[in-house]
Protein backbone atom coordinates (compact mmCIF):
# COMPACT_ATOMS: atom_id res chain seq x y z
CA UNK A 1 0.00 0.00 0.00
CA UNK A 2 1.15 3.37 -0.45
CA UNK A 3 1.55 5.73 2.42
CA UNK A 4 1.95 9.69 1.17
CA UNK A 5 2.69 11.61 4.55
CA UNK A 6 2.04 15.45 2.78
CA UNK A 7 2.82 19.39 3.86
CA UNK A 8 6.43 18.37 4.22
CA UNK A 9 8.60 21.79 4.66
CA UNK A 10 11.43 20.77 6.04
CA UNK A 11 14.65 18.48 4.53
CA UNK A 12 15.27 16.49 7.66
CA UNK A 13 11.81 15.36 8.46
CA UNK A 14 11.11 14.18 4.73
CA UNK A 15 14.58 12.13 5.02
CA UNK A 16 13.32 10.78 8.40
CA UNK A 17 9.82 10.17 7.19
CA UNK A 18 11.14 8.37 4.36
CA UNK A 19 13.39 6.13 6.10
CA UNK A 20 10.12 5.40 8.50
CA UNK A 21 8.62 3.54 5.47
CA UNK A 22 6.63 6.42 3.55
CA UNK A 23 6.52 5.98 -0.16
CA UNK A 24 5.81 9.43 -1.12
CA UNK A 25 5.92 12.66 0.12
CA UNK A 26 3.62 15.78 -0.66
CA UNK A 27 4.29 19.47 -0.80
CA UNK A 28 1.55 22.08 -0.76
CA UNK A 29 2.17 24.56 -3.75
CA UNK A 30 -1.21 26.38 -2.52
CA UNK A 31 0.26 29.99 -1.46
CA UNK A 32 -2.95 30.26 0.84
CA UNK A 33 -1.63 27.34 2.93
CA UNK A 34 0.33 27.27 6.40
CA UNK A 35 1.85 24.84 5.07
CA UNK A 36 2.76 26.17 1.78
CA UNK A 37 6.35 26.18 0.03
CA UNK A 38 7.89 27.98 -3.14
CA UNK A 39 9.13 25.42 -6.43
CA UNK A 40 12.84 26.45 -5.14
CA UNK A 41 12.51 25.74 -1.60
CA UNK A 42 10.49 21.52 -2.89
CA UNK A 43 13.61 21.48 -5.23
CA UNK A 44 16.77 21.76 -2.30
CA UNK A 45 14.15 19.15 -0.16
CA UNK A 46 13.90 16.73 -3.46
CA UNK A 47 17.24 16.85 -4.39
CA UNK A 48 18.36 15.65 -1.14
CA UNK A 49 16.01 12.87 -1.24
CA UNK A 50 16.65 9.10 -1.92
CA UNK A 51 15.64 8.66 -5.56
CA UNK A 52 12.81 5.93 -5.32
CA UNK A 53 10.43 7.97 -3.85
CA UNK A 54 7.22 9.80 -5.02
CA UNK A 55 7.22 13.30 -4.60
CA UNK A 56 4.11 14.99 -5.56
CA UNK A 57 2.80 18.75 -5.58
CA UNK A 58 -0.53 19.61 -4.31
CA UNK A 59 -2.71 22.39 -6.40
CA UNK A 60 -5.65 23.90 -6.26
CA UNK A 61 -7.40 25.73 -8.96
CA UNK A 62 -3.95 26.99 -10.39
CA UNK A 63 -3.07 27.86 -13.95
CA UNK A 64 -1.64 25.00 -16.15
CA UNK A 65 1.27 26.90 -16.84
CA UNK A 66 1.97 27.40 -13.86
CA UNK A 67 1.70 23.48 -12.54
CA UNK A 68 4.19 22.63 -15.55
CA UNK A 69 6.82 25.10 -14.06
CA UNK A 70 6.40 23.81 -11.13
CA UNK A 71 7.15 20.49 -12.44
CA UNK A 72 10.30 21.78 -13.99
CA UNK A 73 11.61 23.47 -11.34
CA UNK A 74 11.09 20.97 -8.68
CA UNK A 75 11.35 17.38 -10.15
CA UNK A 76 8.13 16.42 -8.64
CA UNK A 77 7.19 13.07 -9.90
CA UNK A 78 3.30 13.62 -9.53
CA UNK A 79 0.50 16.42 -9.63
CA UNK A 80 -2.33 16.40 -7.25
CA UNK A 81 -5.34 18.69 -7.94
CA UNK A 82 -7.37 19.57 -4.71
CA UNK A 83 -9.73 21.90 -6.44
CA UNK A 84 -12.40 22.63 -8.46
CA UNK A 85 -10.36 21.44 -11.73
CA UNK A 86 -13.09 19.96 -14.66
CA UNK A 87 -12.48 16.63 -16.38
CA UNK A 88 -11.33 18.93 -18.98
CA UNK A 89 -8.52 20.71 -17.63
CA UNK A 90 -7.60 17.27 -16.31
CA UNK A 91 -7.27 15.65 -19.96
CA UNK A 92 -5.40 19.34 -21.28
CA UNK A 93 -3.01 19.62 -18.25
CA UNK A 94 -2.46 15.78 -19.07
CA UNK A 95 -1.26 16.20 -22.57
CA UNK A 96 1.13 19.04 -21.62
CA UNK A 97 2.91 17.23 -18.86
CA UNK A 98 5.33 14.89 -19.61
CA UNK A 99 4.01 10.95 -19.65
CA UNK A 100 5.70 9.90 -16.73
CA UNK A 101 4.36 12.45 -14.16
CA UNK A 102 1.50 10.95 -12.15
CA UNK A 103 -1.54 12.60 -11.95
CA UNK A 104 -3.46 12.97 -9.09
CA UNK A 105 -7.28 14.58 -8.73
CA UNK A 106 -8.42 15.15 -5.45
CA UNK A 107 -12.26 15.03 -4.69
CA UNK A 108 -13.23 16.60 -1.18
CA UNK A 109 -16.72 14.62 -0.47
CA UNK A 110 -19.57 16.38 0.64
CA UNK A 111 -21.82 14.08 0.17
CA UNK A 112 -22.04 9.81 -1.08
CA UNK A 113 -23.18 11.30 -4.41
CA UNK A 114 -20.02 13.33 -4.91
CA UNK A 115 -18.68 10.08 -5.21
CA UNK A 116 -20.37 9.33 -8.69
CA UNK A 117 -18.53 13.03 -9.97
CA UNK A 118 -15.23 10.69 -9.95
CA UNK A 119 -16.35 8.92 -12.87
CA UNK A 120 -16.36 11.84 -15.45
CA UNK A 121 -12.30 11.92 -14.11
CA UNK A 122 -11.01 8.46 -14.92
CA UNK A 123 -10.19 8.90 -18.15
CA UNK A 124 -8.03 11.91 -17.95
CA UNK A 125 -6.43 11.08 -14.26
CA UNK A 126 -4.14 8.31 -13.33
CA UNK A 127 -5.04 7.48 -9.72
CA UNK A 128 -8.21 9.37 -7.18
CA UNK A 129 -8.15 10.50 -3.86
CA UNK A 130 -10.83 11.34 -1.30
CA UNK A 131 -10.32 13.55 1.07
CA UNK A 132 -13.16 15.00 3.81
CA UNK A 133 -15.16 18.85 2.63
CA UNK A 134 -14.74 21.74 4.83
CA UNK A 135 -16.77 24.52 4.25
CA UNK A 136 -13.66 26.95 4.59
CA UNK A 137 -10.10 25.02 4.01
CA UNK A 138 -9.08 23.18 0.87
CA UNK A 139 -7.12 20.19 2.83
CA UNK A 140 -5.41 19.50 5.99
CA UNK A 141 -8.71 19.93 7.86
CA UNK A 142 -8.16 16.82 10.22
CA UNK A 143 -11.61 16.04 9.30
CA UNK A 144 -12.42 12.30 8.98
CA UNK A 145 -14.50 11.24 6.19
CA UNK A 146 -17.68 8.52 6.77
CA UNK A 147 -15.99 5.74 6.12
CA UNK A 148 -19.01 3.31 5.61
CA UNK A 149 -20.24 5.27 2.86
CA UNK A 150 -17.60 4.97 1.01
CA UNK A 151 -17.71 1.34 1.20
CA UNK A 152 -19.51 0.94 -2.19
CA UNK A 153 -16.67 3.09 -3.64
CA UNK A 154 -14.53 0.96 -6.53
CA UNK A 155 -13.27 2.90 -8.99
CA UNK A 156 -11.49 1.60 -12.26
CA UNK A 157 -8.57 3.50 -10.97
CA UNK A 158 -6.30 2.76 -7.97
CA UNK A 159 -7.36 5.11 -5.12
CA UNK A 160 -5.87 6.60 -2.18
CA UNK A 161 -7.55 7.72 1.03
CA UNK A 162 -7.08 11.09 3.07
CA UNK A 163 -9.04 13.32 5.58
CA UNK A 164 -8.03 13.20 9.36
CA UNK A 165 -6.11 10.18 9.59
CA UNK A 166 -4.20 9.71 12.43
CA UNK A 167 -2.42 6.52 14.32
CA UNK A 168 -5.07 6.04 16.44
CA UNK A 169 -7.75 5.88 13.62
CA UNK A 170 -6.02 4.65 11.02
CA UNK A 171 -6.58 0.73 11.47
CA UNK A 172 -10.25 1.06 11.38
CA UNK A 173 -10.55 3.19 8.72
CA UNK A 174 -8.41 0.15 7.11
CA UNK A 175 -10.50 -2.35 8.30
CA UNK A 176 -13.48 -0.67 6.61
CA UNK A 177 -12.02 0.03 3.75
CA UNK A 178 -9.27 -1.20 1.67
CA UNK A 179 -7.65 2.04 -0.56
CA UNK A 180 -4.72 1.52 -2.79
CA UNK A 181 -2.96 3.88 -0.55
CA UNK A 182 -3.38 6.62 2.18
CA UNK A 183 -2.39 10.25 2.58
CA UNK A 184 -1.99 11.98 6.24
CA UNK A 185 -0.71 15.73 6.86
CA UNK A 186 -2.55 16.99 9.93
CA UNK A 187 -2.54 13.96 12.48
CA UNK A 188 0.85 13.53 11.80
CA UNK A 189 2.01 17.25 13.15
CA UNK A 190 2.85 19.62 16.16
CA UNK A 191 1.65 22.69 13.69
CA UNK A 192 0.92 22.99 10.27
CA UNK A 193 3.78 22.12 8.38
CA UNK A 194 6.12 20.63 11.04
CA UNK A 195 5.61 17.05 11.51
CA UNK A 196 5.88 14.69 14.49
CA UNK A 197 8.27 12.42 13.96
CA UNK A 198 6.98 10.04 17.00
CA UNK A 199 3.54 10.39 15.58
CA UNK A 200 4.75 9.16 12.06
CA UNK A 201 6.67 6.42 13.90
CA UNK A 202 3.44 5.59 15.99
CA UNK A 203 1.90 5.65 12.80
CA UNK A 204 4.10 3.22 10.91
CA UNK A 205 4.29 0.81 13.39
CA UNK A 206 0.51 0.38 13.53
CA UNK A 207 0.96 -0.36 9.99
CA UNK A 208 3.02 -2.81 10.23
CA UNK A 209 1.55 -4.61 13.56
O1 LIG B 1 -2.50 20.53 3.74
C1 LIG B 1 -2.88 21.59 3.24
O2 LIG B 1 -2.65 22.68 3.80
C2 LIG B 1 -3.62 21.59 1.95
C3 LIG B 1 -3.93 22.80 1.36
C4 LIG B 1 -4.61 22.83 0.16
C5 LIG B 1 -4.99 21.65 -0.47
C6 LIG B 1 -4.69 20.42 0.12
C7 LIG B 1 -4.02 20.36 1.32
N1 LIG B 1 -3.72 19.16 1.95
C8 LIG B 1 -4.28 17.88 1.62
O3 LIG B 1 -5.18 17.48 2.64
C9 LIG B 1 -5.16 16.07 2.78
C10 LIG B 1 -4.80 15.61 4.17
O4 LIG B 1 -5.40 16.32 5.15
P1 LIG B 1 -5.47 15.87 6.70
O5 LIG B 1 -4.75 14.54 6.84
O6 LIG B 1 -6.92 15.79 7.00
O7 LIG B 1 -4.77 16.94 7.45
C11 LIG B 1 -4.05 15.56 1.88
O8 LIG B 1 -4.61 15.05 0.68
C12 LIG B 1 -3.23 16.79 1.60
O9 LIG B 1 -2.61 16.69 0.35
Amino acid sequence: MRIKICGITKSAQGNEIIKLGATALGFICVERSPRYITPLQIKAIIDDLPSLVDTIGVFANAKASEIIETVKITGITGVQLHGAESPQFCQQLKKQLPQEIELIKAFRVKTPESLTETTTYTEYVDTLLLDAYHPQMLGGTGQTLNWLDLQQFQPSLPWMLAGGLNPQNVTEALSQLKPDGIDLSSGIERSPGDKDLSKVTQLFQTLTN
